[in-house]
């Protein structure tokens, strides 16, 4: 099968002038803006040995890889998915005996094997932070004001929250609302697909409350307050009302208790991001535990954010006044106008056409003249 010129696999693109360089200009802003908060940049490879991957996070999943065989180890290596996990791999290792919290920032290409019917992207530019060494609720606060920091940072407006308890069934199911073992996985799916009728006929009905509990923040909490059986979940809520005040007036609050879908490993709390005019989420984050190569396990809470749909709406855009050199211009002075920040596009021969170029000014007596 021939393949047509230019043509590239399911959810992969090029990026073209001018969004590969709003794109590039975006994660450099967000990443400056995470780091002010005092994490530091790391930057993993692209693709490591699977079980660097898989091993690290407590409850991820190895589904989702992209998986080839390394020609020069034979071993079995993988693409990264998600940088979180690589994080989590320095923390427990190369970067074990550091101070504890510690706060570690990333950003670059994560490849996912399926795209979604939301993202058909498979190549996303992943960036985030991940502060280790705590999944308390200052942790969480912490985590979510960086977000939003970034967030803003990147040009995003009309932020919402949406929280969500990804542990909940295995709380409640292991106290005031009992199933067995082997129900738990079917309860999970189907209150994350709100399937009340799924649920009812599981013999799970003491969790259909759950999935009214949903919505603005304020009165979800109530809902759930109110559900018998449901006292484990008290600290949770507690945590949540403590997010409320540090955040609420800065974004929209919702919460979601039984969303479980892309939260993978996320454990008391899970939230997802999103923006006005921005389809579908552009970040997630939560708590976690890192498993360390002795088997011992850390918390930590994170933040990723998925860059290109803002791209795609246009954010990061650099506005450049370009100038067009005719021919025989003095290198003198071409170097001085790039030092005072214009881009310029000297002529290669005399059929050169500055407006066709895309310049927005063109060189006359030594001087930029506007087109
Ligand atoms: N890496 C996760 C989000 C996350 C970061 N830290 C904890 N959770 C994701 O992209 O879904």
């Amino acid at each position: 099968m021939t393949i047509a010129p230019g043509l590239l696999p399911e959810g992969l693109r090029d990026r073209l002038p001018p969004q590969a360089e709003a794109s590039s200009h975006l994660l450099h802003r967000v990443i400056v803006a995470i780091g002010r908060h005092g994490y530091a940049r790391v930057s993993p490879p692209l693709a490591e040995f699977e079980e660097g991957l898989v091993g690290q996070l407590k409850s991820a999943g190895s589904r989702d890889l992209f998986r080839f065989v390394d020609p020069v180890s034979q071993r079995t290596l993988a693409l990264r998915p998600d940088i979180t996990a690589q994080v989590g791999r320095i923390a427990a290792t190369r970067m074990g005996h550091r101070p504890r919290p510690l706060r570690l920032a990333y950003g670059g290409p994560v490849l996912k094997l399926k795209a979604t019917q939301l993202r058909p992207e498979r190549e996303l530019t992943q960036t985030g932070a991940e502060l280790i060494g705590t999944d308390s609720v200052a942790a969480v606060i912490e985590i979510l004001q960086v977000a939003i920091e970034a967030l803003e940072v990147a040009g995003v407006t009309g932020i919402t929250v949406d929280l969500t308890l990804p542990d909940l069934v295995e709380t409640l199911a292991a106290g005031a609302m009992p199933l067995p073992a082997g129900k738990i996985d079917a309860a999970r799916d189907m209150l994350d697909a709100k399937d009340a009728g799924g649920l009812a006929g599981l013999g799970a009905s003491a969790y259909l409350p759950f999935i009214e509990a949903a919505g603005p923040v304020a009165p979800a909490l109530a809902k759930l307050r109110a559900i018998e059986g449901a006292q484990a979940l008290d600290k949770r809520l507690e945590a949540i009302e403590a997010i409320v005040v540090a955040i609420g007036d800065r974004v929209s609050l919702t919460l979601d208790p039984t969303e479980r879908h892309g939260f993978e490993y996320q454990r008391w709390i899970g939230f997802s991001l999103f923006g006005e005019g921005l389809s579908g989420e552009i970040g997630r984050g939560g708590t976690y535990s890192i498993v360390h190569p002795d088997g011992s396990e850390e918390k930590a809470t994170g933040f990723s954010l998925y860059l290109d749909p803002l791209v795609d709406v246009g954010l990061g855009a650099v506005e450049h006044k370009r100038v067009f050199l005719p021919l025989g211009t003095d290198p003198a002075t071409s170097a001085k106008l790039r030092a005072e920040d214009w881009i310029t596009i000297a002529a290669v021969s005399e059929a050169d056409d500055a407006a066709a170029l895309g310049c927005t000014h063109i060189l006359r007596d030594g001087h930029p003249v506007a087109l």
